[in-house]
Formats: structure tokens, C-alpha cells, sequence
């Protein structure tokens, strides 16, 4: 089976609600799907979003540094010799991470289909299935505890609170949603970068203090501030978890070994897709650090493979943010994992099993 073409689609769907965070305010998902052909007829799929805030990717550089970078590196190239492939996209270029990761799922996606086996399985097999948070945008407060309560009242058993914005409203957001929701969800806090370690430490501390039980702090400081990190890691019970501070396996060892955080968020578009994603997770398991499988807004293309890697890696990865499809406002996406409210489980059919994309943009 070896790869013939790679081609280029745009995927928009609008999401049920604007998607708020100390970073910004997003109202549809607009990913580059990744088209990978084969001389078999097999296709795989792969997706990236363009999260500029985050990774520095948006959907020119995606496609550009796909096209011009890694595609000659992959034409010809035979899809058994997965190593290989993987080698060749992440040494194709430097940084580019959600690009190369849209094109490692499409890889992935064939590799399994070559063995007529669903990804997780290749992966390493495991349960398929798996429960996911949901998360609720930073807003008024009242909207934020009304947003907790709907979620709740649709079976998500833990929430991801968006803060990071005026650390004392922060506060009482939280408290309130607490009250609300205390006995009926577990929170978490993301913070996206928005505080400062001293801030952090004064939230955590005033929160800890009211009684208010969190199950973790992500990224409460800068993605660059370690010494923030480890600062708030070292003064506060709740454990921190590193998103923006960790994108491949070489910061994720640095960040452990200099003791910045508890757990660790791996994403498919910050790691350059799933090669490295296996290695953070081997990383982790080997210092005994728990990890969060995660995702920007993604559809349920590459939030499916997110959900494959989850599964065949759920003895480290033990937190599941895989929220992208029930942010949206329909799937367009017919595959062999089903997003349905907290509950994520995977069918039995090769690959991503991806049959079709509703509204598919082909780009020329
Ligand atoms: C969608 C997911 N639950 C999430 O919150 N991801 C964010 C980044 C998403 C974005 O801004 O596109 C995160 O974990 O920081
Ligand atoms: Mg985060």
C-alpha cells in the first residue's frame, strides 16, 4: 500500500455555543482535513485545526508546510513502513506540529486499515471505550452555573471550567459552580496561561481553603514560565497539569524532572500527531506521571484518533478532554468511534472506519 497523493479539504461546522478562554472567543470549527491516497484505493483521513494562539498554526502554514515540506517526503513511501513515515514527517520540518499531525493520523488511519484492524488495536488494544469532560467557557457567572447544571443534567461527570480572566471573579465562578454542581461532577480549571504564579497560589489557596475540592489546575501560568509552574505545583494540594508548558516528549521529560507540574496534556496537535504522543505517554508511565489525552476544536476526525491513543494507552492516560465533537453543533463525521454526550466508545471496523464527511470543501 503506498501513498500515491496527498490532498486538501476544508471541514466548518458551527459550534453550539461561542467557545470562550482567557485566550479567545471562537464560534465554529474550521479544520484542514488531510486526504491521504494509496495505490490499494485505501484513503486515510487526517485534521488539523488552525490554533494560532496556541501552536502558531493557522490554515495557510498547515497546508503550505504539508505541500511543500512533508508530501514529497511521503510519495512512493509504503505504508508498512510506518517508523519510517513517522521519521520522515516529523524530521520533515521544524515546529508545524498540527500539520504534522493531521498528516501521522491519515498514516495511522491506513496502517491499521493495512491490517484490517480499528487503530486501537494496533495501538495496543484495550476497553473502547472511554468518558470524556466538557467544558464550559468563561462567562458571567450566573451562565457559567447554568451552563455546569445543563451539562450535568446531560451525564457529564466532570467539567472543565475555563478561568484565567480576573482572578477575583475566577474565584467565584468557581465557588458558585461548586455549589451548584458539589456531589454531582468533578471539577477541573483551565486557566489557559491567564494567571500569574502568585495569583495562582491566592485562587488555589482561597479556593482550597473554602472547601472547594478541584481535581486539577490546568496551565495556570505562561506555557513558557516553568519556574511559575513549579512554584504553584509546590504551594498549592491541588495537582497542576501542564498543557501550553509541554508539547513534545523532550519538554514533557524536562518539565518532570524539574518537578513544574503533576500531570500532563497530551494533544494530537502539539505533539506532531500520534508517534510522539505514544512517547510522551511511554515517558510519563515511566516516571509515574498521569496524563490528560486532549484536543483544541477538532471534529470527530482527528478527536477520534485522540480517542483510539486514550484507549490503548488508559493505564497513563487517565483523564479524558476529548470534547471537541459535543462542542459542535452536529457530527459530520460518520467513523467508528461515537461521540455520545460523556460516553466515547469505538466499533470494530478498520482504521478510523471514516465512511463520510458531510460538507467536505475540497481545496484545489
Ligand atoms: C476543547 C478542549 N476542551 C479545550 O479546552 N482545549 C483548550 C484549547 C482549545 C482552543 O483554544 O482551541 C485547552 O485545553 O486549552
Ligand atoms: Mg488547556
Amino acid at each position: 500500500m503506498k501513498i500515491t497523493d496527498i490532498k486538501f479539504a476544508m471541514l466548518r461546522v458551527p459550534l453550539k455555543t461561542p467557545f470562550k478562554t482567557a485566550l479567545r472567543t471562537v464560534e465554529k470549527v474550521e479544520d484542514v482535513i488531510v486526504i491521504v491516497e494509496t495505490d490499494t484505493g485505501h484513503v486515510g483521513y487526517g485534521e488539523a485545526p488552525a490554533t494560532a494562539v496556541i501552536t502558531g498554526d493557522t490554515h495557510g502554514s498547515i497546508i503550505e508546510a504539508i505541500k511543500t515540506m512533508i508530501k514529497p517526503k511521503l510519495i512512493g513511501e509504503d505504508i508498512e513502513d510506518l517508523n519510517r513515515i513517522t521519521h520522515l514527517i516529523q524530521g520533515s520540518i521544524v515546529k508545524n506540529y498540527s500539520a504534522k499531525a493531521a498528516v501521522e493520523i491519515a498514516v495511522y488511519d491506513l496502517f491499521a486499515q493495512r491490517y484490517n484492524t480499528p487503530l486501537y488495536k494496533i495501538l495496543g488494544g484495550g476497553e473502547p471505550t472511554i468518558s470524556t469532560d466538557i467544558t464550559i467557557s468563561v462567562d458571567y457567572i450566573d451562565k457559567m452555573v447554568k451552563d455546569s447544571i445543563d451539562a450535568v443534567n446531560r451525564g457529564f461527570e466532570t467539567l472543565k471550567i475555563k478561568v484565567g480572566k480576573d482572578i477575583g471573579v475566577d474565584i467565584e465562578r468557581v465557588k458558585a459552580i461548586y455549589a451548584a454542581v458539589e456531589g454531582k461532577a468533578l471539577l477541573r480549571l483551565d486557566a489557559n496561561q491567564g494567571w500569574t504564579a502568585k495569583e495562582a497560589v491566592y485562587a488555589l489557596t482561597k479556593l482550597e481553603d473554602a472547601g472547594v475540592r478541584l481535581e486539577l489546575v490546568e496551565q495556570p501560568v505562561k506555557g513558557y514560565d516553568l519556574e511559575g509552574m513549579k512554584y504553584i505545583t509546590e504551594r498549592v494540594h491541588t495537582p497542576v497539569m501542564a498543557d501550553e508548558s509541554t508539547f513534545g516528549p523532550k519538554e514533557v521529560i524536562d518539565l518532570i524532572k524539574m518537578r513544574a507540574a503533576d500531570i500532563i496534556n497530551i494533544k494530537l496537535m502539539k505533539t506532531g500527531g500520534i508517534s510522539n504522543a505514544i512517547r510522551i505517554a511511554d515517558i510519563a508511565e515511566t516516571f509515574d506521571v498521569q496524563c490528560m489525552i486532549g484536543c483544541m476544536l477538532e471534529t470527530s476526525i482527528s478527536v477520534a484518533a485522540a480517542a483510539h491513543l486514550a484507549v490503548a494507552k488508559s493505564h497513563v492516560i487517565t483523564k479524558v478532554d476529548l470534547d471537541g465533537p459535543s462542542l459542535c453543533a452536529f457530527d459530520p463525521v460518520v467513523g467508528n468511534v461515537k461521540f455520545n454526550g460523556a460516553e466515547i466508545s469505538i466499533e470494530n471496523t478498520p482504521g478510523l472506519g471514516i465512511k463520510e464527511i458531510k460538507g467536505l470543501e475540497m481545496l484545489g
